[in-house]
């Protein structure tokens, strides 16, 4: 199983750590091809072009940015399945169609995982009772959201689909809530400069019953804005999907 890899930074870095756990060949594409280079050493591919990057992958990751998405997720679509990090892209909802209808008329598929957060099994399942209300708070370390602010902040109040606008890289995971729920979230980001961890609640009201999550993520040593869940989360997505699966566990 070739295994291609877009981002080379701190999730694209712990993929390849994580090679010989999954049991893949690597190919890995950035636009700083350096970056690539040095993650890979001698052990894996690097592709400077991206036409020769997609030539025989089986699956292809995108650990990059949502502006990644958008560039070459259509193009992936027509050849292979893809695993999305970066799904604020999929917030834009002529680009969720448009990619849905290529992973139709070409028979592959997107995945997304559950990422930074926790409680996406959940509220996949309370969906089919129906979602009244879904409310995701999001607060990090001010240097993380790329502010200077003294004191506990709220920098934003509004739709998921606004929140991943101005915090493209920050709060992908309203987005994966979002699309679990079948429902906007509404989002609350909040720069604290007295927390050193990216925290995540979840609020979702169904006629199941009412669902409160607080994941408490350690960030990255590379990348403060990416807890080390969302590449965890990744790495045991992968091991599913590249993997024959005797028994699988959650929804
Ligand atoms: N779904 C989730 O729960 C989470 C998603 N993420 C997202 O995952 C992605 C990867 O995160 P990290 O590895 O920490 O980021 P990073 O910034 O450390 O690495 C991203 C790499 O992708 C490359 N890249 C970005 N845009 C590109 C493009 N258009 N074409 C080619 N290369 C491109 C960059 O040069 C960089 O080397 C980010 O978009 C991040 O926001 C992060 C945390 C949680
Ligand atoms: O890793 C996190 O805590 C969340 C994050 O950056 C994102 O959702 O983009």
């Amino acid at each position: 199983m070739r295994l291609c890899v877009i981002g080379c930074g701190n999730v694209g870095r712990l993929v390849a750590k994580n090679r010989g756990v999954l049991g893949v060949s690597l190919k890995f594409f950035d636009r700083h091809p350096e970056r690539c280079f040095e993650v890979c050493k001698d052990d894996c591919e690097v592709s400077t072009s991206f036409d020769e990057f997609l030539e025989g992958c089986d699956l292809v990751v995108e650990a990059a940015s949502p502006e990644a998405v958008r560039q070459y997720a259509p193009q992936v679509l027509r050849k292979a399945d893809m695993v999305v990090l970066s799904v604020g892209a999929l917030m834009d909802k002529e680009l969720y169609g448009r990619l849905l209808r290529i992973a139709e008329n070409y028979g592959t598929s997107i995945v997304v995982p559950s990422g930074a957060v926790a409680g996406i099994d959940a509220i996949k399942a309370l969906k089919n009772a129906g979602i009244e209300e879904v409310q995701v708070i999001t607060t990090k370390n001010p240097k993380a959201l790329g502010v200077n602010v003294e004191e506990k902040t709220v920098l934003f109040e509004g739709p998921a689909s606004e929140a991943v606008k101005r915090f493209p890289t920050n709060v992908n995971v309203v987005a994966t809530v979002s699309l679990a729920a079948g429902k906007e979230a509404t989002v609350k980001v909040v720069a604290d400069p007295s927390v050193d961890k990216n925290v995540h609640e979840i609020r979702v009201k169904s006629k199941a019953g009412e669902l409160y999550v607080k994941v408490t993520n350690v960030p990255s040593p590379d990348n403060p804005k990416t807890s080390l869940l969302a590449a965890l989360s990744l790495i045991e997505t992968l091991k599913e999907l590249v993997k024959k699966q005797r028994i699988r566990i959650g929804t």
